[in-house]
């Protein structure tokens, strides 16, 4: 397994970003053994279908040095741990409801060093702070998901895109979208990346209030 496919996406890594992700497939292999986050039969597929996937979010839009994100049910670091790795000095906040999958994400952070990702075993409604924004990837639909997070914005927008919501999604979201009242602009991902998984894979930006 190689990082070849991220290298292709995103050429201008440092090294350290390069050794990084380099070491995600061993950490992966070593933790999702001792407590599942990641699903056997993607474990292989590391690199596209949960690092690149993750990325994702970063061909939409680049996050700034000092900007705070939060990543909501974040699992075993999805995709929160990709974005910290390419966004060095931005503030990432990993939380789940599940403190086991939180115990996964402590280890991969503190192996790689990454001094800019606090995690915490909560329930994203219990958070009391405010974020520039919020990610997300396979936790709820999105009526259920906005109420959580809807007062956790910071007023001041600093980015090309106001603060707001990056929700990693795929599929057919017509109903969703519909069901959820809210205004969403969708980006696909099948723009940015050729392999077929990212066929009907979109960021879902939502802008925060
Ligand atoms: C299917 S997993 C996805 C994990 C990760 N985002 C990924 O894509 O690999 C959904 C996660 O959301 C968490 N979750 C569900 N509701 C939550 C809530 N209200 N607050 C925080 N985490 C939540 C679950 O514990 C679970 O780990």
């Amino acid at each position: 397994m190689t990082s070849d496919i991220i290298v292709k996406y995103f050429p201008s890594l440092t090294e350290k970003q390069l050794q990084q992700f380099n070491r995600l497939p061993e950490l992966y292999n070593y933790w999702n053994n001792q407590i599942n986050v990641i699903s056997r039969k993607d474990i292989d597929l590391l690199f596209e279908r949960h690092i690149l996937h993750s990325l994702g979010i970063a061909k939409v839009m680049q996050f700034l040095p000092g900007e705070s994100v939060l990543d909501v049910g974040t699992g075993g670091g999805f995709p929160g741990i990709p974005l910290a790795i390419l966004f060095p000095e931005t503030q990432f906040y990993l939380v789940d409801s599940i403190g086991k999958k939180i115990k996964v994400v402590l280890e991969v952070a503190k192996a790689l060093e990454l001094k800019n990702v606090r995690a915490s075993h909560n329930r994203a409604e219990e958070i009391n702070e405010k974020f520039d924004f919020i990610v997300s990837r396979a936790v709820t639909r999105l009526g259920e998901f906005y109420p959580w997070i809807k007062d956790k914005f910071s007023k001041a927008s600093k980015n090309v895109l106001s603060n707001g919501i990056l929700y990693l999604k795929g599929g057919d979201l017509e109903e969703e979208i519909k069901e959820s009242g809210l205004q969403v602009k969708q980006y696909y991902l099948k723009d940015y990346f050729k392999e077929e998984f990212f066929e009907t894979k979109q960021v879902i930006y939502i802008k925060g209030k």
